[in-house]
């Protein structure tokens, strides 16, 4: 039974994270600037899907996001379900100077877990704290908002960068710490004498009914 070891590359671990939220929240300058430190002052709405895969380093592990971004518009957006199999992490963004789109959240929380799994890592992030004179939501409503629904919190600016490379890598790390404690539950119930999991595969985090591996794996970390 092959589980994780010392051995193990990093670049096994492969997280595919959505982004969500209204139209011109920021989403695309969000991934623009966490993946090639770019910024767009006058981006178009996505049209279907686009992802970026970017490599991470957690705990010293490099680890690869895969990063999916599509438009907040639902004529522009790409097929629901399909955007959302097997995604373990989110980034349910809003826009601090535009109340109404702080208003969606909850919409965009629905439709997250009705397409996704209850467990996959979310972080409610606040686009555009650079535009301070036009906030419309204040720092304390998006934090009591993410308390309540169980979401990590942050307030960014893809416009000067702040906090950008730190929103993404809160949902990886918390991916990745989840990953570990699974297959170090795995290790200790494989021992023997110990209960059997299923089919000998660690379940990751569940999503559509699939219960393995819906973080996905290139090499498949836990498999058997
Ligand atoms: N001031 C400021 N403007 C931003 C920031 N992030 C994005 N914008 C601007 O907001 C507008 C919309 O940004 P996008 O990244 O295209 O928004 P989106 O959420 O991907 O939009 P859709 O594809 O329609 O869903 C653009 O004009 C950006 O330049 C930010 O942090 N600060």
């Amino acid at each position: 039974m092959a589980f994780y070891s010392e051995d193990d590359k990093a670049e096994d671990y492969l997280f595919k994270i959505v982004l969500i939220g209204d139209s011109a929240v920021g989403k695309s300058n969000l991934l623009a600037r966490f993946a090639r430190d770019e910024f767009y002052p006058n981006s178009k709405s996505t049209i279907g899907v686009e992802f970026q895969t970017q490599k991470m380093d957690i705990n010293g592990k490099e680890i690869k996001a895969q990063i999916w971004d599509t438009a907040g518009q639902e004529r522009f957006r790409a097929v629901t379900s399909a955007y959302y199999r097997g995604a373990v992490g989110a980034l349910l963004v809003y826009d601090i100077s535009r109340r109404q789109t702080f208003d969606s959240v909850g919409r965009w929380l629905n439709e997250l877990h009705t397409h996704s799994d209850m467990n996959v890592v979310t972080i409610l992030v606040g686009n555009k704290s650079d535009l301070k004179d036009a906030r419309e939501v204040p720092t304390v409503e998006g934090k009591d908002l993410a308390e309540a629904q169980g979401l990590f919190f942050m307030e960014t600016s893809a416009l000067d960068s702040s906090n950008v490379a730190a929103a993404f890598q809160t949902v990886v790390k918390e991916i990745y710490n989840i990953l570990s404690r699974k297959v170090i539950l795995s290790q200790e119930l494989n021992k023997p004498g110990a209960p059997e999991l299923g089919n000998g595969k660690t379940v990751v985090l569940q999503g559509d009914g699939n219960q393995e591996g819906n973080a996905e794996t290139k090499k498949g970390c836990c498999s058997s």
